[in-house]
């Protein structure tokens, strides 16, 4: 819950087949980064399908504060950049509430510049070690103050010339590689980022789109190798934001697990380093059929059918974790309903994120009566098909610990189990998919 507001809980109950075909919502990481780029381009940029949730409008409100304009007109949003290394000193605090990416990100494109810029969010992003991020600043002549343990509230200022790093992520952070990106941008010569792990790739391609000179190569061991020329003038462009699959897993996973379930997802993200969640429920024997498939604005999209199935326990091999980051909650919701044992592990990223996030789908999975074990990095789900126990009769509420994916996923779980799960505020779901409560009853979930 975001400070003063007052906390919302929410209960969901066994459904009839869901039903029906629904648009998603856009993507969140696209919509962040067409914000930045647009708000740092020359001229002017059109934004389609931006996603309207909290996390993106603080992106929006850090780049007006940095010089650049953004309003709604006709269904798109219009953002004047001011040109590439003409961000403006901010007069207060950056503040980005619960967003990690929107912090992360934007603490490169302008913590470089020779100018103090102070970040805050609220309790949740305020626990986020920010060290994975600072680091790299650090090694391109950053000064950075932050509270222990390199936490918010942060300050960061530039040196008057910034250093071109080479840099070889250390973790498989999409959100690390774009701010070493992002800050790249204001430093002369080439910056290189080597990322031995693909993760998502939506920085580099619309960095190209917006006229950046990026070149990304393989190297002998597989790893990939990305050139950024510093300093390059960047155009506004027109975008075109496809639905989010982070956020089209909820529908996906309430379709397979409430019995005669058959609904359609229109217009999902489908680039390949974002798809690991609807591979692995396929490889669990879950009927989604990829229909449409084509090419939008340079990313894949397609609609997906999707009916209820009978799904299997698996292990999930350990490199597709990047590619699906963000699903494991609701991926070890489907799990529970799946006949034996899912096996999840490289999960050590997900106790950075804006709850400890295997610490928190194992509590609200237990209290919901589910079988499960965790490790330091890894979760096993025992699964019940049918749901029969699953819920609790009680109506004792999972916490939600300020997580909107938490919210979401023990939602969907009380969609298919036995007995109702109820949550303790759905407030945070606003971050990332404002319209949940909605779509959700329109294909007929019993969400109150
Ligand atoms: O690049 C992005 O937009 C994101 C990358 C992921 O974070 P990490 O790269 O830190 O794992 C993901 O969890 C986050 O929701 C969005
Ligand atoms: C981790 C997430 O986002 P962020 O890092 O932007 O807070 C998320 O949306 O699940």
């Amino acid at each position: 819950m975001s400070a003063g507001v007052i906390a919302k809980p929410a209960v969901a109950r066994r459904s009839g087949a869901l039903r029906g075909e629904v648009r998603i919502p856009g993507d969140k990481s696209m919509s962040h980064r067409a914000l930045m780029l647009g708000g740092l381009a020359a001229g002017q940029t059109r934004i389609g399908g931006l996603l309207e949730g909290e996390d993106v409008f603080n992106t929006a409100r850090a780049m007006q504060a940095l010089g650049a304009t953004v309003r709604k007109e006709d269904g798109s949003w219009i953002v004047h950049g001011v040109g590439n290394g003409a961000l403006l000193a901010p007069e207060a605090p950056l503040d980005f509430a619960n967003a990690g990416s929107g912090c992360h990100l934007i603490m490169g494109l302008v913590g470089v510049y020779d100018f103090a810029t102070t970040f805050v969010g609220d309790a949740a992003l305020s626990r986020r070690p920010m060290d994975c991020v600072l680091d790299p600043l650090r090694q391109m002549g950053v000064q950075v103050a932050s509270a222990e343990g390199g936490r918010l509230p942060v300050t960061l200022r530039g040196p008057k010339t910034a250093n071109p790093v080479s840099y070889r992520l250390p973790i498989a952070s999409a959100e690390v590689k774009s701010a070493v990106l992002l800050a790249g941008l204001n430093a002369p010569g080439i910056t290189t980022l080597i990322e031995p792990v693909p993760t998502g790739d939506h920085t580099e391609r619309m960095l190209q789109a917006f006229g950046a000179n990026l070149t990304v190569d393989v190297g002998a061991e597989g790893e990939r190798i990305i050139r950024l020329e510093g300093q390059g003038r960047l155009t506004g462009q027109d975008i075109d934001i496809p639905g989010d699959p982070s956020s089209a897993a909820f529908p996906l996973v309430a379709a397979l697990l409430v019995p005669g379930s058959d609904i359609t997802l229109l217009n999902v993200l489908m680039n390949p380093t974002r798809a690991g969640l609807i591979v692995t429920l396929q490889e669990m024997g879950g009927k989604i059929d990829v229909l449409n498939a084509r090419i939008q604005g340079g990313e894949d999209v397609a609609d997906l059918r999707v009916r209820s199935s009978a799904l299997k326990g698996i292990t999930v091999p350990e490199d597709r974790a990047p590619s699906m980051i963000d699903e494991y909650q609701v991926l070890a919701v489907a799990a529970a309903f799946a006949e034996g044992h899912t096996v999840m592990r490289g999960l050590e990223e997900l106790r950075m994120k804006e709850s400890d996030r295997l610490a928190a789908v194992l509590s609200g999975l237990k209290l919901n009566g589910v079988d499960c074990d965790e490790g330091p990095a890894s979760l096993v789900v025992h699964g019940r098909p049918g749901g029969k126990g699953l819920g609790n009769a009680a109506g004792a509420a999972v916490a939600t610990r300020l997580d909107h994916r938490v919210a979401m996923s023990s939602l969907v779980m009380g969609l298919a189990s036995e007995h109702p799960v109820t949550v303790d505020d759905a407030t945070m779901i606003a971050t990332s998919f404002p319209g949940f409560m909605e779509l959700m009853a329109g294909l007929g979930a019993t969400i109150e």
